[in-house]
């Protein structure tokens, strides 16, 4: 099918916008889809909870689906919140009537934050529906009601109770892993040809927040393009692995965050910060920084220790630099609250030389090519304007930042390197790298043309240095003795 498919979201709504039809709507977008949607519930909610709802008129909902299905050609349907089994009866009696080509059903019954969002006496409602489903995306516990059975500890106790669910309802079911532990998260589909398992890893994230939502529409809109279920799970599964990822720097809410639904476009989009703009025009940098060897042998605890107390000792020795550069950055500030930010960065950036000297490095080593060639950038760049020390400082906060939410999930306490995966995940490196983003902003929007082109310059040549650290420890040539 080469035509724009167009996607019916039958849903709550979550006016926080991670869950329900705000999700909904945003997955079908983000697949290529025309998302359209009817509203079963509204819910008083946010990242903390859902504090109230409230379940329109049934003539209404019937009037909506209707309505719309009377004028529209609709290719898929993925079915969400239903609240109570009244609702139920009046989606199931217009599904019989209308037959939608792809029928997907996300049995939604409590919500991440522990509230219901389906009546309980509605269980047996929806066991019926799922015999009018092609697909049900059930979560660990869903999967124990929809069958009747107790919640299984185990990945494989969930999928022999979702080849229960598949041989009595005839649906493909598509069990998700989530709520069970350990460092992998699996999915899989249930179907007649059997199990097709699609592994991930598990996150260390906030941003879960209608991850179900956004998976089901995701599965329907691939669906209505043409892909088999195990295709679209194949695709679907590491892109919401990376919209959890990319959910972190929304700063939307204190509770669950929902995740960025629009994460793999932002680099196409417009936009007015000048620091959004060179995050984007620098993803191929970033892209290999993420698949340099030393960042990847980092990860999977298979660098040598040698050549990590080697790119520790070059460590220290940059964050002197960056220290004295910070201060820079500090003295030219121009409000109050700037100059103590940089202040602030410069005094961790000496404590934690500090701390690296006397825990890790053991005798003074010489500068390494990189080390220098990044050291000099950056006094060149504090002879400069502030904008442009600030746009040169930035990307050792950002890059560190972004590596290391991804490094800090794949730690667990038997890592061999543990301690420094625990310390890349710091919330308050976090939020100082927001600040510092904002800051360049802001000196951007001060700046003139000249200057932003400057700006544009002293931050992708510190990406580029970056990149070239990151690559030196595993390229470096040790002595044989330091190896043995
Ligand atoms: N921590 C995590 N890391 C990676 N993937 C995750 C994580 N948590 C959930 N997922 C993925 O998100 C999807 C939803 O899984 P989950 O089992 O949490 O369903 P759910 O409870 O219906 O979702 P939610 O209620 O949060 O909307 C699955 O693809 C699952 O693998
Ligand atoms: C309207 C609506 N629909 C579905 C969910 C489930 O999503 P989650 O389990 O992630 O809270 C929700 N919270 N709100």
């Amino acid at each position: 099918m080469s035509r724009i498919p167009r996607v019916l979201s039958i849903a709550g709504s979550d006016p926080s916008g991670g869950a329900g039809i705000q999700a909904d709507l945003k997955a079908i977008a983000a697949h290529g889809g025309f998302g359209m949607a009817v509203v079963t519930a509204l819910t008083a909610q946010s990242t903390r909870g859902v504090v109230d709802v409230h379940v329109p008129p049934l003539p209404f909902l019937d009037a909506q689906l209707r309505t719309l299905s009377d004028d529209v050609a609709i290719d898929a349907v993925k079915l969400g919140m239903l609240a109570s089994a009244p609702v139920v009866a009046v989606v199931e009696r217009w599904l019989a009537d209308v037959r939608p080509p792809l029928v997907v059903l996300d049995p939604v019954m409590v919500a991440t934050s522990g509230d219901r969002l389906l009546a309980s006496d509605a269980e047996d409602a929806i066991r019926r529906l799922c015999t009018a489903a092609d697909l049900v995306t059930p979560n660990v516990p869903e999967l124990a009601v929809l069958v009747g059975e107790p919640v299984a500890a185990t990945w494989d106790a969930a999928l022999a109770q979702a080849r229960t669910l598949h041989q009595r309802t005839g649906a493909a079911v598509l069990l998700k892993g989530g709520h069970l532990d350990g460092a992998t998260c699996l999915d899989a589909i249930v179907d007649a040809d059997g199990v097709h398992v699609v592994a991930g890893s598990r996150l260390a994230a906030t941003s879960t927040h209608g991850t179900g939502c956004t998976l089901s529409s995701t599965m329907a809109t691939l669906a209505a393009g043409g892909a088999t279920w195990r295709a679209a799970l194949d695709v679907a599964k590491p892109w919401l692995a990376a919209a959890i990822a990319a959910g972190e720097s929304l700063d939307v809410g204190a509770g669950a965050g929902p995740v960025d639904h629009l994460h793999a476009l932002r680099g196409a989009m417009p936009t007015t910060s000048w620091a959004s703009d060179a995050w984007a025009r620098t993803a191929g940098v970033r892209a290999d920084v993420d698949a340099c060897a030393f960042v990847r042998s980092l990860g999977d605890g298979s660098l040598e220790p040698e050549r990590f107390r080697w790119y520790l000792a070059q460590d220290a020795i940059y964050l002197g630099e960056y220290a004295r550069v910070l201060a820079r950055a500090s003295a030219l500030a121009p409000t109050g609250d700037e100059q103590a930010f940089w202040a602030r960065s410069a005094a961790s950036a000496i404590e934690e030389e500090a701390s690296l000297h006397r825990s890790h490095v053991t005798e003074v080593p010489d500068r390494a090519p990189d080390t220098r060639a990044y050291v000099d950038h950056l006094q060149a760049a504090a002879h400069g304007a502030y904008a442009e020390v600030v746009a040169a400082v930035l990307p050792c906060f950002w890059l560190y930042a972004d590596v290391g939410a991804r490094l800090a999930a794949l730690d667990d306490a038997a890592h061999p390197f543990h301690d420094w995966l625990v310390a890349y995940g710091d919330a308050g490196f976090a939020e100082a790298t927001r600040q510092a983003i904002a800051i360049a902003d802001a000196a951007a929007c001060a700046a003139g043309p000249t200057l932003r082109g400057r700006m544009d310059a002293a931050f992708d040549r510190s990406m580029a240095l970056e990149l070239a650290f990151f690559e030196a420890p595993v390229r470096v040539r040790l002595e044989a003795a330091m190896l043995g």
